[in-house]
């Protein structure tokens, strides 16, 4: 198991924002994770991802017990996570934004800037690499955003809505990328509204409503199930 949640709780004064949720990722697997607004995606993703430390439960990544480490340590030991509403260095090129990921994960300032300019080419980055961040629009800094998130040498990349904003013409392309992705050897736990893209490329889905996990299983099997759709209903666009 790359990453197991184990009884995850993340709490906001009153507010149970994530009850007790467990989820195992195996490696190589593209897990997502749905639910209507509200639901604790974002909140579960970042317990996570080292933005919060979870009120109770635990953590395993690579069967270590990683519960409350900080994002960097989380970085350095391979998961990266992406935003939802990215801008990333705006003031940069493409390229200086990409090596920053680079020298983050490690590289010498040479070869980030051979790395950075591979990772943008298998990105499919649609521009000349001195283009200024500040420029682009939402697929351009999208791709952008995974490229540098790669440049990390990450295992696990944590995904928020990252096909949001995008038009229906540019999803399968981008679902392509996010494949590719995965067949590098990444694995990837992906936050979605998109249903299109959870059906389109994730083994398995998990849904999450009002904190608690209420279903689990392949995703065409899971937007069946009636207690999935009852939480959905009037509250988001299912398809
Ligand atoms: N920092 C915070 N302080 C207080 N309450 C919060 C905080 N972050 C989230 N919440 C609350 O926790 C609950 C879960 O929020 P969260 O953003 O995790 O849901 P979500 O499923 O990601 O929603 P969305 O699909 O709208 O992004 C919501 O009721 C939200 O208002």
């Amino acid at each position: 198991m790359l990453l197991e949640t184990i009884d995850v709780e993340k709490r906001f004064g009153g507010l149970v924002a994530v009850n007790k949720v467990s989820l195992q990722v195996k490696e190589g697997e593209i897990v997502g994770i749905i639910g209507p607004n509200g639901a604790g995606k974002t909140t579960f993703l970042n317990c996570i991802a080292g933005f919060y430390a979870p009120d109770s439960g635990k953590v395993l990544y690579q069967g270590k017990d990683i519960t409350g480490f900080a994002q960097e340590k989380l970085c350095h030991l391979g998961i990266s996570r992406t935003f939802q509403n990215v801008r990333g260095f705006p003031k940069m090129t493409a390229l200086e934004n990409v090596m920053v990921g680079c020298v983050f994960g490690a590289e010498k300032p040479q070869g980030a800037k051979e790395r950075a300019r591979e990772l943008l080419d298998f990105a499919q980055f649609p521009l000349p690499e001195d283009t200024i961040v500040e420029n682009l629009n939402t697929i351009q800094l999208k791709r952008l955003e995974l490229a540098r998130s790669l440049a990390t040498n990450c295992k696990l990349l944590l995904l928020d809505e990252v096909a949001a904003g995008l038009t229906p013409a540019e999803l399968p392309d981008f679902i392509e990328l996010v494949r590719r992705i995965r067949d590098s050897g990444v694995t990837i736990i992906c936050i979605e509204h998109l249903m299109r893209f959870i059906t389109g490329i994730c083994d398995r889905v998990a849904v999450l409503e009002f904190g608690t996990k209420i279903a689990e299983g392949v995703p065409q099997e899971v937007l069946s199930n009636e207690d999935v759709i009852s939480a959905y209903l009037g509250k988001t666009d299912v398809h």
